[in-house]
C-alpha cells in the first residue's frame, strides 16, 4: 500500500519550517492570501523555502489572484507546486500555472449538497484543461475559503477519486487516522490542527499528527 503524503499548511516561521520537515511532512504550504492570519509575503516565503530540504515539496497557495501577483511570488519564492484555494474558474487556474511554469492542486470546497458524481466531473474538467493540473483538494466550505477547522462528510468521496485527491478541512491529531482509514486519500493537508495560536505551529501537534498518519498507513 502507498504511504500517505502529508502537507503542513500556513507555515510562518523558520522553527514551524523545521518541525514540519523533522516530522516527515512531504509538502509545506505557504498563505499568500493577505486575510489569511497565516499570510507571508513573497520575501518571508523566499527565506523560509530557502531552508526547505531538497525532497521536500513547497506549495504556494493563494485565493483569487492576480497572475502577476502570482509572478512576484515565484520571483520572490521558489515554490514547487500552486493551490488555488478560491473562486477561481479551471481556465484562471490554468493559465496562472502555465504563465510560471508550475503544477497546481485546485481546492472543490464541498458543500453538504455535494455530490460524488460533482467530484469527478471537476477533476475530469481539470485534467481536460490543463497538463499542469494536480490534483483536486478537498476542503469544506465556509465563506472565509480556508484553514478554518470545518470537517465535511467523508463519504461524499467516491473510491476511485481518493487515491488521487488531497484530503483537508479540519483534520486534527484525533481524527487524521480515521479520516486515512475511511478514505484512503493520496495525501492530507492540516492547516490550523497544529497550531497553538493563528499562524503558529505546535512542534508535538505536527509530530503527533504524521505518527498519526504513519500507524494508520500501517493497519494499526
Ligand atoms: O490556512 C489558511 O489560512 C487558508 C486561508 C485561505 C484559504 C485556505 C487556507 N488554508 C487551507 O485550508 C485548508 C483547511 O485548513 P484547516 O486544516 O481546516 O485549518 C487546508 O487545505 C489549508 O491549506
Amino acid at each position: 500500500m502507498q504511504r500517505t503524503r502529508i502537507k503542513i499548511c500556513g507555515l510562518t516561521r523558520p522553527e514551524d519550517v523545521q518541525a514540519a520537515v523533522s516530522a516527515g511532512a512531504d509538502a509545506l504550504g505557504f498563505v499568500f492570501y493577505p486575510k489569511s492570519p497565516r499570510h507571508v509575503t513573497p520575501a518571508q516565503a523566499g527565506a523560509l523555502m530557502s531552508a526547505v530540504p531538497p525532497f521536500v515539496s513547497t506549495v504556494a497557495l493563494f485565493v483569487n489572484a492576480s497572475i502577476d501577483e502570482v509572478r512576484a511570488v515565484a520571483a520572490a519564492a521558489p515554490f514547487a507546486q500552486l493551490q488555488f484555494h478560491g473562486d477561481e474558474t479551471v481556465d484562471e487556474c490554468a493559465a496562472i500555472a502555465a504563465a510560471v511554469g508550475r503544477p497546481f492542486m485546485r481546492v472543490f470546497r464541498v458543500r453538504p449538497e455535494t455530490t460524488g458524481a460533482d467530484l469527478l466531473a471537476e477533476e475530469a474538467l481539470c485534467r481536460a484543461a490543463s497538463p499542469l493540473f494536480s490534483s483536486l483538494l478537498l476542503d469544506t466550505f465556509v465563506d472565509a475559503y480556508g484553514g478554518a477547522g470545518k470537517v465535511f462528510d467523508w463519504a461524499v468521496i467516491p473510491a476511485e477519486l481518493a487515491p488521487r485527491v488531497v484530503l483537508s478541512g479540519g483534520l486534527t491529531v484525533d481524527t487524521v487516522a480515521g479520516a486515512v482509514r475511511q478514505v484512503r486519500p493520496y495525501a492530507v493537508d492540516i492547516s490550523s490542527g497544529v497550531e497553538q495560536a493563528k499562524g503558529v505551529k505546535d512542534p508535538a501537534k505536527i509530530d503527533a499528527f504524521t505518527g498519526a498518519v504513519r500507524l494508520a498507513d500501517h493497519g494499526a
